[in-house]
């Protein structure tokens, strides 16, 4: 007696120590098998949806449908009693789980089916104990058992529960954090949504992406036609990332003579070549920390091309005339206008760079493509407007909205805002700009003319006609020259102005006018 005493609280402590179902069954069965000398116990676990029954130790093979009668298990569920199973009858059932049971278990003579229950009488699984002894009364009424069976019940449940729990805790965090991303992104994109202005699904789709690459450290590639917004897609992928609060280097690639672009990139010892007569740090170390802003990517030259994609590979770098190696933490973002498929045919972008470049390809379409915008995007610029040159509000009128839709702004909406603002100036405060002083067809007298050849004018004088052109390179060059020569002219020397009637940033046309000497008229 004292012994069986010490032996049930033995197997009652085990029992108790057991933090989850699958371990809990596996002890029990084991302890039922050694204290009752048994050949075999199995435990099947009944699932959630209560139609299934759960072998775990069969594996695969321990499937049991409760509405499957070629095994004893349905039917045990069914009358919620427990019963014997002969040898014999144990052979009539074909079921393949069950044979395999049966085999695993030495085809004893005879099996003992117990379905275990909860306190609220729920069915929680079933115990299979086999022996060659059929007398299996002397066992079942043991308190022994008995108590072992009202243990492993209560165990049971509060495992499920526990486990419920945490599955319900488990779901409940998911949802929140689902809930809290999708908040998160929402808010994001709407303060977004005051600098990338536009109500297009595309504009919607795009803030979206920013936000979803800024979280992450990959290497943006932004891609659309000049003026259509990548250099705010570029500062909006800084704001929202991590970075945020590091420096956002920006580098015009166009702007920068391709003789200096490398040494402001990779900055320089003193000495490192004539006329380095200090030490520079690169704009390369400048960005540790923060974003690289590669604008104009396209325009980089080839040699630099390689550098760069050594760099981006290890984020090493040596500036120019030094012996050491310098490590810069930065994210890359890289914008061009330039459609680099063609330029990597061309053998003017190397493709690995492209690959490498365009980890998260972003492409901004043009403006004439998402009509929705066109509209908020004037509110944007005539309060941009207001705002800066302290004039009262004014609107727009759908009259004047209907003459810019019919428009396909080659310039984007850089060239939207230079036609508002213009219009802004000749609308008197309080009033709505009317079509009249968008003067679309002054400023652009056919469609044809924003795509084609610009009407030669005095300044364009001395060109040579298509005859007289021997070298093409240097005519083009030369046209280029006289047409940023004569809209320099026409805006009085102002650079800003001139770059923005000729759909360039102002770094471009510098660097430009730089190339071809073209001095201040
Ligand atoms: N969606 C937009 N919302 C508000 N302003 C915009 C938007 N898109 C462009 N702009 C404005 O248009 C002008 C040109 O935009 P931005 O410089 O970003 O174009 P870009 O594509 O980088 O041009 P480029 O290829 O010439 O460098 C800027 O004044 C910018 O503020």
């Amino acid at each position: 007696m004292q012994t069986e005493l010490h032996t049930g609280i033995d197997l009652a402590v085990e029992l108790l120590r057991q933090d989850n179902l699958p371990t809990l069954l596996n002890v029990a069965s084991r302890q039922l098998q050694n204290t009752f000398g048994l050949t075999r116990c199995w435990s099947l676990e009944l699932d959630l949806s209560g139609r299934t029954l759960h072998c775990a130790a069969l594996g695969e093979q321990g499937e049991f449908d409760c509405g499957d009668f070629s095994h004893p298990f349905a039917h045990l569920i069914q009358q919620g009693k427990a019963r014997e199973l002969s040898r014999a009858a144990s052979y009539r059932l074909d079921h393949e789980g069950f044979q395999a049971m049966v085999d695993a278990s030495n085809r004893p003579r005879s099996f003992w089916l117990e379905p275990i229950k909860g306190e609220d009488g729920r069915t929680l699984g079933i115990l299979v104990l086999c022996n060659e002894e059929p007398e299996w009364e002397g066992i079942t009424a043991q308190p022994l058992y008995r108590g072992l069976l009202t243990l492993l019940s209560h165990q049971w449940v509060s495992q499920l529960r526990s486990s419920d729990q945490v599955w319900q805790r488990r779901l409940l965090k998911r949802s929140l954090d689902n809930l809290h991303d999708a908040e998160s992104m929402r808010q994001s994109c709407e303060q977004l949504s005051e600098t990338l202005v536009g109500n297009s699904m595309a504009m919607t789709d795009l803030r979206s992406q920013i936000v979803r690459a800024a979280g992450s450290q990959l290497s943006v590639l932004v891609q659309g036609e000049t003026g259509c917004g990548k250099d705010i897609v570029a500062q909006g992928i800084h704001q929202f990332s991590d970075r945020k609060n590091g420096p956002m280097v920006v580098v015009n690639c166009a702007a920068i003579p391709d003789t200096l672009l490398e040494s402001e990139l990779f900055g320089h010892t003193k000495g490192a070549f004539s006329g380095a007569d200090r030490a520079k740090e690169g704009l390369l170390a400048q960005a540790n920390g923060g974003t690289l802003f590669l604008d104009e990517i396209g325009d980089m030259p080839m040699a630099l091309q390689s550098k760069l994609l050594r760099v981006l590979e290890s984020r090493r770098f040596r500036p120019l005339g030094a012996q050491q190696e310098q490590h810069s933490d930065f994210r890359l973002v890289a914008a061009t206008h330039q459609p680099l498929n063609e330029c990597i045919e061309d053998g003017r972008f190397r493709r690995d760079l492209f690959f490498r470049l365009s980890q998260f390809p972003l492409r901004v379409l043009p403006l004439r493509d998402r009509p929705d915008d066109l509209e908020p995007l004037c509110r944007h610029f005539i309060r941009e407007y207001t705002a800066r040159e302290g004039a009262g509000p004014m609107g727009i009128s759908s009259h004047a909205l209907k003459l810019l839709a019919g428009y396909s702004f080659p310039g984007n909406a850089r060239e939207l805002r230079n036609i508002v603002e213009f219009a802004c100036l000749q609308t008197p405060v309080g009033d709505d700009i009317q079509p009249e002083v968008l003067r679309l067809d002054e400023l652009f007298p056919t469609q044809e003319s924003c795509f084609g050849e610009p009407a030669l004018a005095d300044g364009l004088a001395g060109i040579p006609t298509a005859e007289e052109v021997f070298d093409l390179r240097a005519a083009s060059q030369a046209y280029e020259a006289a047409i940023i020569r004569e809209r320099l002219r026409q805006y009085g020397g102002n650079r800003a102005q001139a770059a923005d009637s000729l759909g360039l940033p102002k770094r471009t046309l510098a660097h430009k006018c730089l190339k071809y000497q073209v001095t201040e008229v």
